[in-house]
C-alpha cells in the first residue's frame, strides 16, 4: 500500500487544532523533523514546558490521526519539553572486592551502581560491527537533546571508539579519592576503555580483568553530583555474548537493554543470543533499534533493502519485545563518525537526528 508524502502528512495534521493559536498544528509551526519511512511516520512537537500539559491529548491525536493514515503501521510523535526525569536517591559507589572472580557460578545478583546516576542503560548487540556504537553514541545525543544530563561509557574492550568518534583525546584527570574526572564533548561526559589502555592490550585481556577495569570505569568515574546527577548513562557493550558482557550485566544494577540489529538473518541470531543474556541476568529488554535498514537511493529516492527487510521488527515482534525504530544507511552517519563530528549533534533537527530523538523518547517511555 502507498504511503503518503509528506505534503499529504502535513496537511492532514492541520485537522488537528493547536489549543493555543488554534491553528491547525502543520500551520502554527509545531511539526518538527518529520521523518517517513516505510511503514513508519513520525515528528517533533516542540512545546515550551509549561505548556506541556496542554499538548499531552494533541500528541496522542496526532499518532492515532497519523496511524489510521493508508500505508501506515506505526506513528510516534515526541513532545520534547515533557522529558524531566524522575529524582531518584543515588546509591553510594562501592568496588565489590569479589568483582574479578568469575570462575564459579553465581546468582544474577547486581551490586554496583554508580553513585548520583538515576539510570544505566546498556547497548548490546550479539554481533560486531551492526553499528552499536554509533546508535549507543547518537542515543546518547538524542537524550541529551531532549534536556537529560547523559553520560557515555565506551565499555567496548575489543574496539573501543568513543574518543575518535567524539575527537575527545585527554584521558580523564584523577579527582579526590581517586575518582576519574570524565571529559566533556558535544554534552556528554565520557569515559571510555580506550583511555584506560591501549585498544591491542584491551584486546588480551582475560575476562576477570577486563570484567574488573570495566567495573572501575562505571563507579569510579564522577558521572554525577548530589547536586547535579546523571540522568542517564548509556553503556557502549562489548559485542557478542561473553563472559564480560555476562559479568557486566551481572555486577551492575543496569535499567535495561537496548538491542542493535541489523535486518541480516546472521545479525538476527545474534540478537536473540543477546536478548537472552539480558533476560537470563533479568535486566529489562527496552527494545530493539534496526540499524542499516536500508538506504536511499541518491537519485530516485527509493528504498534500497541492502540487508533485508524488517528482520528486526519481525524478531521484536516474534519475542514480543519492544521495537524501537530504524535508522538508515546514511553516508553522513558514518562520515559525521569518522571525523568527530557526530551527526545528531551537528544537524539535530535532521531525519537521522529526528530518528534518534524519536528512538530515545520510547527508551525513556519504557523506563518509567
Ligand atoms: N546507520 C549507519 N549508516 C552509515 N554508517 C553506519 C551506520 N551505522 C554504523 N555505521 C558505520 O559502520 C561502522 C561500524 O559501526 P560501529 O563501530 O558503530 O559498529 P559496532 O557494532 O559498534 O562495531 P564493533 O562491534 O566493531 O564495536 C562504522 O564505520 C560506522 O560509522
Amino acid at each position: 500500500m502507498t504511503q503518503p508524502d509528506r505534503e499529504q502528512v502535513l496537511s492532514a495534521l492541520n485537522a488537528i487544532k493547536d489549543p493555543v493559536s488554534g491553528a491547525g498544528l502543520s500551520d502554527a509551526g509545531l511539526v518538527r523533523g518529520l521523518v517517513l519511512s516505510p511503514d513508519r511516520v513520525g515528528f517533533m512537537l516542540e512545546v515550551p514546558r509549561d505548556q506541556v500539559n496542554l499538548y499531552g491529548p494533541v500528541r496522542a491525536e496526532a499518532e492515532r490521526m497519523l496511524a489510521g493514515l493508508p500505508g501506515i503501521k506505526k506513528a510516534q510523535v515526541v513532545l520534547t519539553a515533557e522529558t524531566e526525569a524522575p529524582v531518584q536517591a543515588p546509591k553510594a559507589a562501592k568496588l565489590s572486592p569479589q568483582a574479578v572472580d568469575q570462575n564459579r557460578p553465581k546468582a544474577p545478583v547486581a551490586s554496583s551502581r554508580p553513585a548520583h546516576v538515576k539510570r544505566v542503560i546498556v547497548v548490546g548487540s550479539g554481533k560486531g560491527g551492526v553499528g552499536k556504537s554509533t546508535i549507543a553514541l547518537s542515543l546518547a545525543l538524542a537524550l541529551k537533546g531532549l534536556g537529560f544530563r547523559v553520560g557515555l561509557l565506551d565499555a567496548d574492550i575489543y574496539g573501543p571508539s568513543a574518543p575518535l568518534m567524539l575527537g575527545v583525546t585527554t584521558p580523564p584527570a584523577f579527582g579526590p579519592e581517586k575518582m576519574m574526572i570524565p571529559p566533556q564533548a558535544f554534552g556528554l561526559k565520557v569515559n571510555s576503555v580506550g583511555f584506560l589502555v591501549d585498544a591491542d592490550q584491551a584486546m588480551i585481556w582475560r575476562g576477570p580483568m577486563a570484567s574488573q577495569a570495566l567495573n572501575q570505569l562505571l563507579t569510579q568515574t564522577l558521572w554525577g553530583t548530589e547536586a547535579e546527577p546523571l540522568d542517564v548513562l548509556v553503556v557502549d557493550m562489548p559485542p557478542g555474548t561473553g563472559d564480560v558482557q555476562l559479568t557486566l550485566t551481572q555486577k551492575t544494577m543496569i535499567d535495561g537493554a537496548v538491542v542493535v540489529s541489523t535486518p541480516q538473518e546472521m545479525a538476527l541470531i545474534d540478537a536473540r543470543r543477546a536478548i537472552t543474556l539480558f533476560e537470563k541476568t533479568s535486566v529489562k529488554i527496552l527494545g530493539i533499534v534496526e540499524n542499516m535498514a536500508w538506504l536511499e537511493n541518491p537519485v530516485s529516492g527509493e528504498a534500497i533493502y541492502v540487508f533485508g527487510r524488517d528482520g528486526a521488527k519481525a524478531l521484536a515482534k516474534n519475542l514480543n519485545v519492544p521495537f524501537l525504530g530504524d535508522v538508515p544507511l546514511d553516508p553522513a552517519l558514518r562520515k559525521g563518525s569518522d571525523e568527530a563530528q557526530p551527526l545528531v549533534a551537528l544537524e539535530p533537527d535532521g531525519d537521522v537526528a529526528v530518528r534518534f530523538k524519536m528512538i530515545a523518547q520510547a527508551v525513556m517511555t519504557q523506563l518509567e
